[in-house]
């Protein structure tokens, strides 16, 4: 396989609800996609950087910015998406514009070899339970009529957005309402200290699943000494950038799920390399979301789709985020999400739609 170059193409899509976190309130979404042209196929791919580096030191422009600067040239000659992560090793971190690039030409070399990203990954399920990630809200009403909404939808697992000053009474009121056999976690992102970790305690008397990234992505021994302080398991998201730190990680205690996002650990095969660790170790993982679009979202049910992946991951219909996707919407049907099994990601763009949402392209050719 042979590539001729890349589009870089920024779609805009509007979120149907404000999405509040710990570290920002989004109301739309900046999506890059890159779209690999060879000489057999093309392929897509989705860089899940924010527009500003508030979830990570990446962010869109910049993202654009080293694809068209470095990387790009750096993987003219590759004929393989093996060959994309040897190529852009010696670059320092980006790991979320080396993903997109990598699954562009993964996608392209699996579409052209008829092979779906699930059989490619390893894959042994047909369908993937769906998690939703629940934002932090102006009130406990407004919070309980959204997760009793995604409840009916048939969502299998909440998490909730937490917060100083929005965590235990949130998380309270959500259990008093819907009961105890509803699968529930809460994610931080990064927003407390060790300082809090007799506050955090208080959640021990939720039965959750974990609680996610409640301490800074660097801090590791710190979230290993919170380990060790609370019953609620420790789930890493931020700290979790490569292979290597998930393993360093886990044998410090740090962390007892992994919640792994192809984009912040630099692709899917650096994904399934954490999935492989995390199995041999004993730690479940599951898929993480990053307000993907159609396109990211199938790479991620086909991940989400792995034998380690035992919890619900953050794998929602596109209506969770957006009145109309760029793809066929994912659409859930009881509780799960159907694994593409097509060549390649199995879904495209749908070119009329993808315009209306297109602000500008870009095409490099190497
Ligand atoms: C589904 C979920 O909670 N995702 C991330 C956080 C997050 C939050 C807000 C975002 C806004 C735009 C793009 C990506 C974003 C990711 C997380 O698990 O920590
Ligand atoms: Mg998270």
């Amino acid at each position: 396989m042979k590539i001729e170059g890349f589009e870089l193409r920024r779609v805009g899509l509007p979120l149907v609800s404000p999405f509040r976190t710990s570290f920002s309130t989004q109301t739309a979404r900046d999506i890059l996609l890159v779209k690999a042209v060879t000489d057999q196929a093309e392929g897509w791919g989705e860089c899940v950087t924010l527009g500003d580096p508030l979830y990570s030191p990446e962010y869109t422009d910049g993202a654009a910015d080293i694809m068209k600067r470095y990387f790009i040239q750096a993987i003219a000659d590759v004929t393989d998406a093996t060959g994309v992560g040897q190529a852009l090793h010696k670059f320092k971190g980006h790991p979320m514009a080396k993903a997109a690039l990598e699954t562009a030409v993964l996608d392209a070399e699996l579409r052209a070899e008829g092979r779906s990203f699930g059989r490619e990954l390893g894959s042994v399920r047909d369908v993937v339970p769906c998690g939703v990630s629940v934002g932090i809200m102006d009130s406990i009403p407004e919070l309980l009529d959204a997760v009793g909404g995604y409840i009916d939808e048939g969502y299998v697992r909440i998490k909730l957005k937490i917060e100083p000053g929005w965590d235990i009474e949130a998380v309270r009121a959500v259990r008093e309402r819907f009961g105890d056999d509803v699968q529930l976690q809460v994610d931080a992102n990064t927003a407390y200290t060790l300082r809090d970790a007799r506050h955090l305690a208080k959640l021990d008397d939720f039965d959750l699943l974990l609680i996610e990234q409640p301490l800074e992505e660097e801090d590791i021994v710190g979230h290993a000494d919170l380990a060790k302080m609370l019953k609620t398991p420790i789930c890493l998201d931020e700290s979790v950038t490569s292979a290597q730190t998930a393993a360093a990680a886990i044998r410090l205690g740090a962390t007892s799920v992994i919640n792994i996002k192809p984009g912040r650990v630099g692709g899917y095969l650096e994904a399934r390399r954490i999935h492989d660790l995390a199995v041999a170790a004993g730690v479940p993982v599951w898929c993480g979301g990053m307000l993907e679009s159609g396109i990211g979202r199938a790479a991620n049910i086909a991940l989400a789709s792995l034998p380690g992946f035992t919890l619900p991951g953050d794998v929602s219909s596109s209506s969770r985020f957006y009145k109309t996707d760029i793809t066929e919407p994912w659409v859930m049907e009881d509780g799960h999400l159907t694994v593409p099994t097509g060549p390649g990601l199995g879904v495209a763009p749908i070119p009329e739609l993808l315009e209306e949402f297109t602000t500008s392209v870009e095409w490099i050719a190497v």
